[in-house]
């Protein structure tokens, strides 16, 4: 069997989880990796919840220097790198690099060629209400999930939750070929692929915290 299914659902070989902190935070205004949701760096918060789960936690970012001060257990640094341009129908465009941040695919894909697991739970530094407990339940699905399907997220109205699920460590070579081809967005990637449902008890749980506004109601928050 792959995944534990008592209370502690580390399993040393079959899942880590990738963290992206290399976005521009601009509508925040301020690293939204570093806020404090009553004391704790979101980035951490994150983190923690991911090592419950996980041996290895990477965290994908150009600038591992702004958070190597966090207390971050279980958690690898990838540095995240430019991405030499590859325009097919133009072969002398390859010498071009595309500037950073260059979206969270590319992050993504940069973070799932060190993964070793079978598994990667992704997940975004910006959800203040992630449930450990939900994603524990995420987990017992995984060796129930068809072969054929690359990745297993929850869904909302409007497409795929690409950055709190999982995903096979063996999509990376189709992930590369559409970024290779300029795809950058996750839900047409995710559209050209075969991807299992999870179900989203507490749709709260996937609150993005992008704005200042966003941030007053998550601190107000009691619950
Ligand atoms: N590693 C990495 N992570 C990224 C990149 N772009 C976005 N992310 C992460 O993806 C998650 C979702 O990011 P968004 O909230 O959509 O965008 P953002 O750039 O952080 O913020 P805005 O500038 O306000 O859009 C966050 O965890 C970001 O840190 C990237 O180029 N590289
Ligand atoms: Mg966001």
């Amino acid at each position: 069997m792959a995944y534990n299914s008592n209370s502690n659902l580390k399993s040393p070989h079959s899942l880590s989880a990738i963290v992206l902190a290399g976005g521009k935070s601009s509508r925040m205004g301020q690293d939204k990796a570093l806020i404090l949701i009553h004391g704790v760096p979101l980035l951490q918060l994150i983190c923690n919840i991911a090592g419950t789960l996980c041996n290895t936690v990477y965290v994908v970012t150009p600038t591992p220097e702004k958070y190597q001060h966090l207390s971050l257990k279980h958690c690898q640094f990838v540095r995240e790198v430019p991405l030499p341009q590859e325009n097919l129908s133009n072969p002398a465009s390859t010498k071009i690099t595309l500037p950073l941040p260059h979206g969270p695919l590319v992050g993504f894909a940069q973070g799932l060629a060190v993964v070793q697991t079978d598994w990667v739970l992704l997940l975004a530094c910006d959800l203040p209400k992630l449930q450990a407990e939900v994603l524990q339940d995420w987990v017992r699905e995984l060796e129930n999930i068809p072969q054929d399907a690359i990745a297993a997220l929850p869904r909302h109205a409007k497409g795929w939750e690409p950055l709190c699920g999982f995903y096979r460590r063996s999509c990376l070579p189709v992930l590369n070929d559409f970024i290779a081809q300029g795809g950058r967005s996750f839900q047409a990637w995710l559209a050209q692929n075969s991807v299992h449902i999870l179900p989203l008890p507490a749709a709260d749980m996937l609150f993005n915290c992008n704005t200042p506004d966003d941030l007053a109601f998550v601190i107000d928050d009691k619950q």
